[in-house]
C-alpha cells in the first residue's frame, strides 16, 4: 500500500475529482466505493489514526448508500449486489483485513431462508417434467452451486442445471416463494440478479445460453401460471400417467374407512337400556299423546293402527238413556246385568258371575240395536268402540286382521270397555272355501280374540256384536258370543212409546184413541218403521198448505199434526219387516236365541 502522505494524497484527489465534476449517480458510487475500500486499507495498515479513519468510512459510507438508496429514479437500488460486491472487492483487495465476510458459502447454507430452502426441499417430490422449476435437492447441491460459482471469480455463473435438472427422482422446490434466499444465490453476468427459481427462465439446457432476464413477481406469476395450464392439459403431460402418479381425488372430507355403527335415532332416553320398543299408555281420552312406554300388550302393534283405533274407532256420539229405547225391556234387562253392573261392581262380578265375553244382539231391522250399543257406550261408563264390520273390511283393506289385534289390545289397556261391532254378520259370516283369504284372517284374529287368548279371564271386556242376519254367522261366532239376545219389533206399547215420544217433539191433535188406532195400524213396524211413519205424517199439514204460502207462514200457523195425517202416512210407509223374516228370526231365536222377546 502506498505511504500515508500518498495515500492522503490519493483520497483527497479522488474526493477533489468527486465535488467538482458532476459525475452520474453511478459514477459517484463507484467513486465512493473506491474511497471506502481505500479508507479501510488505510485503517488496515495503519496509515491513519483509527478515530478519523473510521469517521471519514462511516461518512463515505452514508453518502453511498444515499446514492445507492436513494428513494427517487438515481437510486441504484442493487444495493445488495453492490454490497456484495463490494465485500467480494474488499476481500479481494486487502487479504490482511480482519473481519470476514459471512458470504462463504457454508454461511448462507447456515442462512434461515436457505434452511428453509433445503427443508422444504427435502420432501417434495419431483412431479413429472416440471424442467423449468429449479430444483434444490439438498445442501450438497447448493454447496456445489457455491463452488461453481467461487471458481468463476465470484461472478455466479449462469446456473448450469446439468446436474439440477429435474430428474423424476429428485425433489421439486420452487425458490419462488422465498426472494431474499435468492438474491445471493446468483448473479447472472450482467450483474442482474436472476432467481434460480425462475420457472420463465430457468428452462432446460437449450435455453441454458439465453441470458436470465430478471421479471417481477407479477410477471413471474403470469408466466408460471400460463406454464401450470399448459402442463395440465391432458397432452401436456403423457408420463404422468406412465408414472403411475396420479393422487386418488377424494371428493370433500376422506372417509374413515371403519364406518361408525349407524345407530337409528330412538325416543329412548339410553338406547344401550333394554327398555324393549316404545310404550304406549293408551287413555280413554284419545286426544292424550301417547306415552313414551309401550304397554306390553301393545308390542308388535303397528302405532298408526292404534292411532287409528283411538281416532275413529272410540265412539264419542251424543249419550243415550235406556228410556230412549222403547220397549225392548228384557233385552235392556240383559243387558244391564251382563254389563252394566259387573262394570260398576267388578270386585263381585267375578269368577263364575264374570260377565261373559260377548253378546249378539240380533233381530229384524231397524229394531234397536244399534241403538243399544250406543246407550251402554253411555251408560256403562266403559270405553266404548264402535266399529261396523263393513269399515273394518272395506277400509283397512290387508289391514283387517291386525286392526283387530290393534283394537283389542287398546281396549284390553283401557278396561273396562265394550267393543261394539255393527253388522257383524259381514265379518263373521260363515266360513266357506270361496272367501277372500282376507277375510279368513279377521274371522281368526277374531276369534282368538274372542275367546280370550289375548285377555286375561279378569279383562273386562265386553264385545257387543249387532245382526239382522244372524243365520249367517259363523258357528265359531256363535259359540263366542254366549249372551244371543233376540232384538224384536217393538210391540204396541214400545210402537205407542216412539210415537207419543216423537210427537211430544211437535204440535200435534190427536186423542188417545187415535194415537192407539195408528198403533193398531202399525202392527209389525220396527222402530225405524214407525219413526219414518211419524216423520211422514208430520210432513202433513205442510203439504195441506199452498205453495205460495210456504214463504210467508210462521212456525205458529202450521196446523198441529193429526190423525189425518197419520192416516195418509200409513198409505205411504209400509213395514220393512216380512213376515216371513219374521218368523226365520223367531225360529232362530228359540234355537240359539237366549229366550225372552
Ligand atoms: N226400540 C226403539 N225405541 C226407539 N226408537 C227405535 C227403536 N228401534 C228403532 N228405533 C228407531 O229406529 C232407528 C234405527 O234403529 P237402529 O239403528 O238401532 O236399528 P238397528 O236395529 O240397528 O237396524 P239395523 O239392523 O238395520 O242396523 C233409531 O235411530 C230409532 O230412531
Ligand atoms: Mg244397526
Amino acid at each position: 500500500m502506498g505511504s500515508h502522505n500518498e495515500n492522503l494524497h490519493t483520497w483527497q484527489q479522488r474526493n477533489f475529482t468527486f465535488q467538482s465534476a458532476n459525475p452520474t449517480a453511478s459514477k459517484k458510487a463507484g467513486i465512493l466505493r473506491q474511497n471506502i475500500a481505500h479508507i479501510s486499507a488505510s485503517l488496515a495498515s495503519h496509515d491513519v489514526g483509527t478515530r478519523f479513519g473510521l469517521k471519514c468510512l462511516s461518512d463515505e459510507t452514508q453518502s453511498y448508500v444515499a446514492i445507492v438508496d436513494d428513494s427517487g429514479a438515481s437510486g441504484l437500488n442493487n444495493y445488495s449486489e453492490n454490497a456484495l460486491s463490494l465485500v467480494s472487492g474488499i476481500k479481494e483487495q486487502s487479504q490482511h483485513v480482519t473481519w470476514k465476510s459471512g458470504l462463504t458459502e457454508k454461511g448462507i447454507v447456515g442462512l434461515d431462508s436457505v434452511k428453509q430452502i433445503i427443508d422444504a426441499t427435502s420432501h417434495l417430490k419431483c412431479s413429472g417434467n416440471e424442467k423449468n422449476i429449479c430444483l434444490f435437492s439438498d445442501k450438497t447441491l447448493i454447496n456445489k452451486y457455491f463452488q461453481k460459482s467461487a471458481n468463476v471469480g465470484g461472478q455466479a455463473s449462469k446456473t448450469q442445471h446439468t446436474d439440477m435438472d429435474c430428474k423424476p427422482s429428485k425433489a421439486v422446490y420452487n425458490v419462488r416463494s422465498n426472494p431474499a434466499s435468492t438474491a445471493f444465490l446468483n448473479q447472472g453476468p450482467s450483474g442482474k440478479r436472476t432467481r434460480l427459481d425462475d420457472g420463465a427462465s430457468q428452462s432446460d439446457s437449450e435455453d441454458d445460453n439465453k441470458p436470465h432476464v430478471f421479471k417481477s413477481a407479477r410477471e413471474q406469476l403470469c408466466i408460471n401460471q400460463k406454464k401450470k395450464n399448459q402442463r395440465h392439459s391432458p397432452q401436456a403431460n403423457p408420463t404422468k400417467k406412465s408414472l403411475g402418479f396420479s393422487p386418488k381425488k377424494s371428493l370433500g372430507v376422506r372417509r374413515n374407512q371403519c364406518f361408525s355403527k349407524f345407530v337409528p335415532p330412538s325416543n329412548h332416553k339410553d338406547s344401550t337400556e333394554d327398555n324393549g320398543p316404545m310404550k304406549y299408555k293408551v287413555s280413554a281420552d284419545p286426544s292424550d299423546k301417547l306415552d313414551s312406554d309401550i304397554h306390553p300388550k301393545l308390542k308388535g302393534i303397528d302405532p298408526n293402527l292404534i292411532e287409528l283405533v283411538m281416532s275413529e274407532v272410540m265412539d264419542h256420539g251424543a249419550p243415550i238413556h235406556w228410556d230412549h229405547i222403547a220397549g225392548l225391556e228384557y233385552a235392556k234387562a240383559t243387558i244391564k246385568e251382563v254389563v252394566i253392573w259387573p262394570m260398576m261392581r267388578p270386585d263381585i262380578f267375578t269368577g263364575l258371575r264374570g260377565p261373559p265375553k260377548g253378546i249378539l244382539l240380533f233381530g229384524p231391522p231397524g229394531t234397536g240395536k244399534t241403538l243399544i250399543g250406543k246407550c251402554i257406550a253411555s251408560q256403562s261408563g266403559a270405553t266404548f268402540f264402535s266399529i261396523s264390520a263393513s269399515s273394518l273390511t272395506s277400509k283397512w283393506i290387508g289391514q283387517g286382521e291386525k286392526m283387530v289385534r290393534a283394537l283389542f289390545a287398546v281396549a284390553s289397556i283401557n278396561q273396562p270397555a265394550v267393543i261394539f261391532i255393527d253388522e257383524i254378520d259381514s265379518l263373521l259370516s260363515q266360513r266357506s272355501d270361496s272367501e277372500h283369504e282376507s277375510s279368513r284372517r279377521i274371522k281368526t284374529e277374531f276369534f282368538v280374540q274372542l275367546d280370550g287368548a289375548t285377555t286375561s279371564s279378569e279383562d273386562r271386556i265386553l264385545v257387543v256384536g249387532a245382526t239382522n242376519r244372524p243365520h249367517e254367522i259363523d258357528e265359531a261366532a256363535r259359540r263366542r258370543l254366549v249372551k244371543r239376545l233376540y232384538i224384536p219389533l217393538p210391540e204396541d206399547g214400545a210402537r205407542e212409546q216412539i210415537i207419543t215420544k216423537l210427537l211430544q217433539e211437535q204440535s200435534y191433535r190427536m186423542t188417545e184413541e187415535e194415537i192407539l188406532s195408528v198403533v193398531k195400524r202399525t202392527e209389525g213396524f220396527s222402530g225405524a218403521d214407525v219413526t219414518n211413519l211419524c216423520k211422514e205424517a208430520a210432513l202433513g199439514p205442510i203439504r195441506s198448505l199452498q205453495f205460495q204460502d210456504i214463504s210467508k207462514i210462521s212456525t205458529e200457523d202450521v196446523r198441529p199434526i193429526a190423525v189425518e195425517d197419520f192416516n195418509k202416512a200409513l198409505e205411504r210407509v209400509r213395514p220393512s219387516v216380512s213376515k216371513k223374516d219374521l218368523s226365520m228370526y223367531e225360529e232362530w231365536n228359540k234355537v240359539f236365541g237366549c229366550g225372552g222377546i
